[in-house]
C-alpha cells in the first residue's frame, strides 16, 4: 500500500497473508468459516511450493495471541483466470481448520450492481509501501475513491481493458502495489472487490487500480464452497 498507513491491532480480522515459505506473497479476506478468497494470479508467485494462510495478524514478524498460519486444503482458481489478462482473477483457498474466533468473516456484496463513481473505499494489505519496495512489517490500509469505468477505460488510463466485472480507484500517490494483490476493497463495510495488479503500475494516476468486482461472481463462489463442502 502507497501513501497509506498502520491499520489499528486486529482492526480487520478478516484479513489473510498468502504465505510461501514464510514471506508474504498476496492479501486475502476470510469470507466464510474456512474459505479465503484472493486473486488466482497469486498462483504465480507460488512456484509449485505450498502456500500457507496466516490469519489474526496484525505484524508479520511479531509473535501475536491471535495470530495463526494454515495449511491450504483446497485451492480452487476461477476457470475464466488465466496469465495474460486480468479476467476472472479470483482465488478460493479452503484452510485446514476452523480459525480461531478472533479472525472474522467479512461480508461481500451479492447484489451486481456498480459502485457509484466518488464512493470512498478502503484497500488494505501488507504489500509494497514505496516505489523502492519497502515491506510494511505492520498491515497498512489506505482510503481511495472509485473511478467510473467510463472514465477509466479512457486513454491514458486502461484503454478499454476493464469489464464490467472489475472497477477501478484513483491511484494518485495513494495506492494497492506487489503483495496486496488478493487482498479486499471495502466500500461501506462490505468487501466490493478483491486486488488485482493490472498493469502492475503503483501510485500513477495514468494507471487507476483495478479490483475484480465480488458481486459478479457470487454464483461461482457459493457453487465453489458449497461443491468443495463448505
Ligand atoms: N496499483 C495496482 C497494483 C496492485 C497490485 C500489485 C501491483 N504491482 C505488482 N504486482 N506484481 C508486481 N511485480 C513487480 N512489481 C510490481 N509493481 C511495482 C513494484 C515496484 C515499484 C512499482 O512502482 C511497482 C508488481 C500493482
Amino acid at each position: 500500500i502507497l501513501g497509506g498507513s498502520s491499520a489499528g491491532p486486529h482492526q480487520r480480522p478478516y484479513m489473510a497473508s498468502l504465505q510461501v515459505d514464510g514471506q508474504h506473497v498476496c492479501g486475502g479476506l476470510l469470507i466464510a468459516e474456512q474459505w479465503v478468497l484472493s486473486a488466482a494470479h497469486c498462483m504465480e508467485d507460488m512456484k509449485g511450493k505450498a502456500f500457507q494462510v496466516l490469519l489474526g495478524a496484525h505484524s508479520l514478524s511479531q509473535p501475536e495471541p491471535h495470530k495463526r498460519l494454515y495449511a491450504v486444503r483446497a485451492a480452487v482458481r476461477h476457470p475464466g483466470s488465466n496469465t495474460e489478462t486480468n479476467d476472472d482473477d479470483l482465488l478460493l483457498l479452503q484452510v485446514s481448520a476452523a480459525p480461531l474466533p478472533s479472525a472474522r468473516i467479512l461480508p461481500f456484496q451479492r447484489q451486481d450492481v456498480d459502485v457509484p463513481p466518488g464512493t470512498l473505499c478502503e484497500a488494505a494489505g501488507w504489500g509494497f509501501t514505496s516505489h523502492s519496495g519497502r515491506k510494511p512489517d505492520v498491515l497498512q490500509q489506505v482510503e481511495r475513491p472509485v473511478k467510473s469505468r467510463e472514465e477509466c477505460n479512457k486513454r491514458p488510463y486502461h484503454d478499454n481493458t476493464i469489464t464490467d466485472k472489475m472497477l477501478c480507484t484513483d491511484s494518485r500517490k495513494k495506492d494497492t502495489c506487489k503483495g496486496d494483490s488478493g487482498g479486499p476493497l471495502i466500500c461501506n463495510g462490505v468487501a466490493e472487490g478483491v486486488v488485482t495488479a493490472g498493469a502492475r503500475v503503483c501510485g500513477n494516476f495514468k494507471k487507476p487500480g483495478i479490483y475484480t468486482r465480488i458481486a459478479a461472481y457470487v454464483d461461482w463462489i457459493d457453487g465453489v464452497m458449497l461443491w468443495t463442502g463448505r
